[in-house]
């Protein structure tokens, strides 16, 4: 058995899928402050974060807000990582990483694929061009991360595709969001278990 994969989902707005995340073993729960028919306000996302254990990341997700105005959801929410999901540059990490949280950079793969680090990042997500859209990106011929690179694969993943894409880029890690939607930012209980399931299932059989 290989490293257990890391399992990020995103996008979550109610205590039920908060719980059924939870139930279901997920490693990280993003809560989106960027522009996003999934954006949650300060006081959701500090009610929603509160119930979820210490062992589980909480995600503040951002696309090109200042830097002052990120910080301050990020404290009053309580959030224990940022991932930041737009053209952020090397100064906005360094902003932002005084405060100690996991840095997540989610990162556009349009022809070659972003390298590990060069934010200085602690983890790095590779993404389709447009985030939250539920659009896979070809990863045939690409090079990817190193192993041992802490890198999420994300990008129209679902439960019924997410084995056969962690088999073929053999991620550190997964996120998703519109795969666990029944439509654009209602998320399914059952859909945020069943993925999980067939992730952890996936790097089981490795
Ligand atoms: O989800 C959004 O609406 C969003 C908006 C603005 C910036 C980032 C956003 N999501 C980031 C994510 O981490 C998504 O989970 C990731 O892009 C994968 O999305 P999907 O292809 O829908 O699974």
């Amino acid at each position: 058995m290989g490293t257990p994969l890391f399992v990020k989902v995103c996008g979550l707005r109610t205590e039920r899928d908060v719980e059924a995340a939870v139930e279901a073993g997920a490693d990280a729960i993003g809560f989106v402050f960027a522009e996003s028919p999934r954006r949650v306000d300060a006081g959701t996302a500090r009610r929603l974060a509160a119930r979820v254990p210490d062992g589980v990341l909480t995600v503040g997700v951002f696309r090109d807000q200042p830097p002052a105005e990120a910080r301050a959801l990020l404290d009053e929410t309580g959030m224990r990582a940022v991932q930041l999901h737009g053209g952020e540059d090397l100064a906005y990490y360094d902003a932002l990483r005084p405060d100690g949280r996991t840095l997540i950079r989610g990162a556009a793969v349009k022809g070659e694929v972003p390298r590990y680090g060069e934010r200085g990042e602690d983890i790095l997500l590779l993404d389709a061009p447009v985030p939250g859209a539920g659009e896979a990106w070809d990863l045939t011929g690409k090079q990817l991360p190193a192993p041992g690179q802490r890198w999420l694969l994300a990008g129209g993943l679902a439960p019924h595709n997410v084995a056969a894409a962690v088999h073929t880029a053999r991620p550190w890690g997964v996120d998703v969001s519109s795969g666990i939607e029944t439509s654009r930012g209602v998320k399914s209980p059952e859909l945020i278990t069943a993925f999980i399931a067939a992730a952890r299932g996936a790097r089981t059989e490795s």
